[in-house]
């Protein structure tokens, strides 16, 4: 591009002058006498328009030269890659706001409220003010202060003695809570204690629903912006617990868990099963797992196995359900998984293949394949190749200012094209390998699998972790992430009394067909001790346990337990 009185002069204006001064001598000598001045003013004003129009255009052309270094004009797919690429995510900028997440051992100020107040506040608990109901209770809207304050009241059903636990999930939801706090949280104002001793949280109120309610039951979907701005936010909100000192784990990220506040942002609740500590911790250590099924981090089996990568994983599930609409086990899908099904498109490059149909992938196919490049990677089955949150965070943000400003992207196609292909030397590790979570029955055979024993009466091949029981016999096939395979609902152990629900691990060429029955939404899957372990051969497995009011276990209330038992059959 030429912009040459500029390049080549540096007084560009005294030049122009000179060049337009047999226009003034014309001027001066036509009439009236007085044109002199007037000629005199119109060249000068004449020369300042053009200067202002040349320093305009230079101007904008440093900005976009700018702002293409600064990586803001991404411009191909090799961009795409090296920008979610977890190798180059170790460059300097990594932790750039460690500041932002300094130890925090201050308590915040927590009201307390009395039972009384919160009946009222409530409408006694009615219909009316009932928002939803999860599977540690209850959650009501409450009008507080005379009104001034609008929140919302969690009536919890267990208190840490049902549970036999040393805190109850609504006691570990306010001790976590007042300790974390964040925009991207859904944070904590107070608690009451109801006449039985059962915990009421009460946490601010988010009036536009969930995200899974967005996503899956709603008229009108999000687009693209929002999506990626939601799953922006919620990788902050996950950034932030992980940055804290000590981190927190939040151990059930799902988008049920996800709320939309009142100016449409994204925020992440329920801290029931979220763990503050550093993984050495007593507390960490001794904590069996818990999760809900579909998002549970595949390689999280035993207290040990627990890191913030597990939340990574449940992280990328939700981004995979955020880019397609599809819950993250379907059984109107095959495979059910929405893992199993993305990760084949996604490695085949067909990421509009993994769209949502309703709207059709983005315009920006480079952040489409941002997008989805950096799903496969948090879902990854080896933990340690999982990005960080953080990382996780900046290849969001590059996805959000692409799909939010996409003129400056078309701009800077060009601009950018020549230095997104000088950085050709980065190196990226093939899309392949990020999709080792498709080979779910590699990890048969490793350390951790052998952990989980197997249950008699179950062909050999095939490994049960059992999670609950149920009168009923029926016959269920749920594809779930990872190497957990199938949920299969029939007797596995005669010890255990009616029909118990178990996840089956598929060794590598053993195909299992079941009639398939359709999931209802997930649910958190809590920790309660049981009368009686499934087995006792060793080794680490999950404990059968009942419905803490006695009756039937259903599906969406599945309850587990991780115990280690010594050589002799006795509990570590
Ligand atoms: N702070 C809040 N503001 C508004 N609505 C809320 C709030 N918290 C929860 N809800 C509503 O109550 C429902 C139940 O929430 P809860 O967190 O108890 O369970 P869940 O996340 O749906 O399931 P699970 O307990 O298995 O995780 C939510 O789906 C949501 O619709």
């Amino acid at each position: 591009m030429a912009f040459p009185s500029l390049v080549s002069h540096s007084h560009p204006h005294h030049h122009r002058l000179f060049l337009l001064s047999p226009l003034f001598y014309l001027l001066s000598r036509s009439k009236p006498p007085h044109s002199l001045t007037l000629s005199l003013s119109l060249s000068l004003s004449l020369s300042y328009i053009h200067l202002s129009i040349s320093l305009s255009v230079y101007i904008i052309i440093i900005i976009i030269i700018l702002l293409s270094f600064m990586g803001y004009l991404s411009c191909n797919a090799e961009s795409a890659i090296s920008v979610c690429d977890p190798h180059n995510w170790d460059l300097p900028r990594k932790h750039k706001s460690n500041n932002l997440h300094k130890p925090n051992t201050k308590p915040f100020q927590i009201r307390e409220f009395s039972h009384s107040d919160l009946f009222s506040a409530t409408n006694s608990f009615s219909a009316d003010s009932f928002l939803g109901k999860g599977s540690h209770g209850s959650v009501y809207k409450a009008s507080l202060d005379d009104g001034k304050l609008i929140a919302a009241v969690k009536k919890t059903t267990t208190t840490s003695s049902e549970t036999n636990c040393t805190t109850s999930p609504a006691e570990n939801e306010i001790e976590i809570l007042s300790r974390v706090r964040s925009p991207r949280l859904v944070n904590l104002i107070g608690f009451g204690v109801d006449s039985d001793d059962r915990k009421l949280i009460v946490v601010e109120f988010m009036p536009n629903g969930s995200l899974y309610d967005l996503l899956h039951n709603s008229t009108r979907p999000p687009g693209w912006r929002r999506r990626v701005r939601f799953a922006l936010q919620i990788a902050k909100a996950v950034q932030h617990l992980h940055l804290s000192n000590p981190p927190v784990i939040h151990r059930d990220i799902k988008s049920s868990n996800v709320l939309i506040d009142d100016e449409w942002k994204a925020r992440l609740g329920d801290f029931g099963l979220a763990l503050r500590g550093h993984v050495e911790d007593v507390r960490v250590k001794c904590t069996p797992p818990a999760g809900t099924l579909g998002y549970l981090d595949p390689g999280y089996l035993a207290p040990g196995d627990l890191s913030t990568k597990s939340d990574v994983f449940s992280f990328g599930i939700l981004l995979l359900e955020i880019i397609s609409g599809r819950n993250a086990i379907d059984m109107n899908y095959s495979p059910p998984s929405v893992v199993d099904w993305a990760s084949p498109l996604i490695r085949g490059g067909d990421y509009a293949g993994i769209c949502d149909p309703r709207i059709g992938p983005p315009e920006d196919a480079a952040a489409m394949r941002q997008l989805a490049v950096l799903a496969a990677r948090c879902v990854r089955s080896t933990a340690e190749k999982r990005p960080e949150m953080s990382d996780a965070v900046d290849c969001l943000r590059a996805v959000n200012k692409r799909v939010s400003s996409p003129i400056w992207n078309n701009l800077g196609w060009r601009v950018g094209q020549r230095v997104c292909n000088s950085s050709q030397s980065i190196k990226y590790e093939p899309l392949d390998d990020s999709m080792e979570i498709c080979k779910g029955s590699s990890r048969v055979g490793s350390r951790k699998n052998r952990k989980v024993s197997s249950v008699p009466g179950v062909e050999s091949g095939k490994e049960v972790i059992v999670i609950g029981s149920s009168k009923n016999d029926r016959v269920a096939r749920s594809k779930s992430v990872g190497s957990v395979h199938e949920m299969k609902l029939g007797p596995f152990d005669s010890n255990l009394g009616g029909n118990q629900v178990g996840l089956i691990r598929r060794r590598a060429g053993l195909a299992v067909k079941m009639p398939m029955v359709r999931l209802s939404k997930s649910r958190s899957m809590g920790m309660l001790q049981s009368s009686r372990l499934v087995n006792n051969n060793g080794g680490f497995v999950v404990q059968l346990v009942r419905n803490p009011n006695g009756g039937e276990l259903e599906s969406s209330k599945l309850l587990i337990k991780l115990e280690k038992k010594g050589p002799e059959g006795e509990t570590i």
